[in-house]
């Protein structure tokens, strides 16, 4: 298991000083995924909606897809670290487990005698045990037995959960985003991912690896998620804000990078707030070092309001202009180009939903996309990005592509 060693040096043999991100497309170095497990075995048509998935995945397929987008990765020379393994040797610490527990054992739900009994069984189990019951919490009647009667036990369904499963920790952009050498563990807005922020906070608090990292944003509460977070150039972030990452959370995490001298610009950016745009890399994610991909039906109406440092630790707040426009002069280029999809809105609304906008970028103009979203592709190799495929039939039943399946944690700098 790599995860235990701390590289000295890169997959290349180039030497490994510590991990930064810089931008979306420098060549991805190392990578955070999370093989689906027995998580996504608890999804079922009565929870599936709260547990924010569109269908009922069949797990070994879903498994053998993410097998083979870890490969494709492997295959360009990425390190692909793996979630459950992290956690499995950071929970190797006594410090990790008592988080780890907390987290998960809600004495609201439980009552105190039941959680009790909870705390104590997974103060015992072994640092495999526990990840596997942080991964993929726990019924009512996978409980331990407890002393006396609980009434709790009693009058819940033995299926129903007393730990809630995280299906949604396949998508690891969402939980911490790396910002230069920071790792900034994120506020999730919805309930039915509260808790994943737990796991990548002990990750990298106590595995090893990490140790030595600092940490942006800090632990604010005002939500904002990775997927939302677009770092177009070094010292250029882009926020979006809708359904998940709130006013609030856009301008805390601008503050933040803005005084660490993380970023010189944040652009702070509306998206509608729907199931379909819950992120801003569901309409738009960079191809190139100047280029995005995009959903033809925001070209013309995202906008912005950057944000800068007001030089004072403060910060300024400048009016709103057309976002591609704000992006470019802050990345100090003529134009960000979007690649010209040139889709009828039917095609074009079908594939922005299922992920076609969401592209992994490993390297300059060469990113990992879902094969069924086949006219966005074909028109991304037409403008000259190379596109590796992956299947997603099952993966996609999340709602999330190649982007929200992977957080960089090491990318070169763009020469
Ligand atoms: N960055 C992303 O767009 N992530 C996809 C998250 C999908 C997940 N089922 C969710 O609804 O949060």
């Amino acid at each position: 298991m790599t995860a235990h060693i701390a590289r000295t040096e890169h997959l290349d043999g180039t030497p490994n000083p510590a991990p930064r991100v810089d931008s979306e497309v420098g060549p991805l170095r190392t990578v955070l995924l999370h093989r689906p497990g027995a998580e996504l075995k608890r999804l079922t048509p009565r929870n599936n909606d709260q547990l924010l998935f569109d269908g009922v995945p069949w797990v070994d397929r879903a498994q053998e897809e993410h097998d083979a987008f870890a490969e494709v990765l492997r295959g360009r020379g990425t390190e692909v670290l793996l979630l459950s393994d992290l956690l499995v040797a950071a929970l190797h610490d006594d410090r990790a487990r008592i988080a780890g527990i907390h987290s998960a054992v809600n004495e609201r739900r439980l009552g105190i005698d039941l959680a009790d009994a909870l705390r104590s069984h997974l103060t015992s189990i072994s640092p495999e045990q526990l990840a596997t019951a942080l991964m993929t919490g726990m019924t009512f009647e996978e409980l331990p037995a407890a002393e006396g009667a609980s009434l709790v036990r009693k009058m819940h369904h033995p299926i129903d959960f007393a730990v809630d499963p995280l299906p949604n920790l396949l998508f690891t952009r969402d939980s911490s985003v790396w910002v230069g050498d920071r790792v900034a563990i994120t506020s999730l807005a919805l309930p039915a991912r509260d808790r994943e922020t737990a796991l990548t906070d002990l990750i990298y608090a106590y595995h090893p690896r990490f140790r030595k990292t600092g940490r942006a944003y800090g632990a604010h509460s005002a939500p904002v998620e990775g997927g939302d977070v677009l770092l177009l150039a070094p010292g250029v972030l882009a926020i979006g804000v809708g359904e998940r990452t709130t006013p609030a959370g856009a301008e805390s995490f601008a503050r933040s990078a803005l005084r660490d001298g993380l970023a010189h610009t944040v652009l702070a950016v509306p998206i509608t707030q729907e199931r379909a745009t819950m992120h801003l890399d569901t309409v738009c994610t960079m191809v190139d070092r100047d280029a995005v991909v995009m959903y033809p039906a925001v070209r013309d109406n995202l906008f912005a309001y950057p944000v800068r440092s007001d030089g004072d630790g403060g910060v300024v707040v400048h009016d709103r202009t057309p976002f591609l426009d704000a992006a470019a002069e802050a990345m100090g280029i003529e134009k960000l180009r979007v690649i010209d999809t040139g889709l009828d809105a039917v095609t074009a609304e079908r594939e922005q939903w299922d992920d076609g906008n969401n592209t992994l970028a490993v390297g300059p103009g060469l990113v990992v996309a879902y094969e069924r979203n086949v006219e966005t592709n074909a028109r991304l190799e037409d403008a000259g990005v190379e596109v590796l495929r992956i299947s997603g039939s099952e993966l996609g039943s999340g709602r999330g592509g190649p982007r929200c399946m992977s957080c960089p944690i090491d990318r070169a700098a763009l020469k």
